[in-house]
């Protein structure tokens, strides 16, 4: 496979530096050369076996090969239990494929993924990040690829997972097309609930912050007719 992924050669990490210091969140388009993120998003649109990821008694995931199996009454079913249990507390329902678990666990359904696995951390994207949140700490990423459609969702959370040692959060958007009415929005608040800030799902973008930090992908509407696809994950230390 010669798949070659590049972040564009025309961002510079170090000038980034200063506004990520300031807001602990940062937005940066064109992130990756046009061909990186366009094999990204025809690999994750057509060739990714999606499986869903929900929340119940702890994270629960179903692999796409399970997935297939129920119906779309008992899928149906599941939905509406998870709507149940996010009216009084956390909850999450998207499509998602683990890519370091496939990685580790040698599923080998998504090679380009892989590749794309260990782009995220060789030297050259590792000392982007390391410089841009100025975190020489940082020794790795891992991530996962979501898929948000019409009645998915991911409330309300912070990301604050102690042992797991993250020190940003990433989200390489890849969506090509997506109206502002139809959700699907990463979220920050502030200490009263208002938005401080919102990102529109954008092609080949970064979105990175600082962990812990209150956020949420909200609710895509029934009506969107399109699908928020993204790469997402963290960057850790230790
Ligand atoms: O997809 C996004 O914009 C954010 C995802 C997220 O917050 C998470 O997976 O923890
Ligand atoms: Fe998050």
């Amino acid at each position: 496979m010669d798949q070659h992924f590049a972040i564009n050669p025309e961002l510079n990490a170090a000038g980034l530096a200063p506004s990520y210091a300031t807001s602990k969140r940062l937005q940066i388009q064109n992130f990756l050369t046009e061909e990186s993120a366009q094999h990204l998003y025809h690999c994750l649109a057509n060739q990714v076996p999606w499986g869903f990821a929900y929340q119940d008694d702890g994270p629960k995931y179903k692999r796409a090969e399970e997935l297939t199996k129920m119906s779309p009454a008992d899928q149906n079913v599941l939905l509406q239990r998870l709507y149940k249990g996010a009216q009084n507390g956390f909850q999450y329902a998207y499509n998602c494929y683990p890519i370091l678990d496939a990685y580790l666990q040698k599923w080998g359904q998504v090679p380009l993924l892989d590749r794309y696995l260990e782009f995220l951390n060789d030297q050259p994207m590792l000392d982007f990040i390391r410089t841009l949140t100025g975190r020489k700490d940082i020794t790795k990423g891992d991530s996962q690829a979501t898929r948000y459609g019409p009645g998915q969702f991911l409330k309300y959370h912070t990301d604050d997972v102690v042992e797991e040692k993250r020190v940003a959060a990433f989200v390489l958007n890849l969506t090509p097309k997506w109206d502002k009415d139809w959700g699907g929005y990463l979220q920050f608040y502030d200490k009263s609930g208002d938005i401080e800030q919102a990102f529109l799902p954008r092609f080949n973008t970064l979105n990175i912050f600082t962990v812990p930090q209150d956020h949420s992908v909200s609710y895509v509407a029934n009506y969107a007719t399109g699908q928020r696809y993204a790469l997402t994950g963290w960057f850790r230390y230790g």
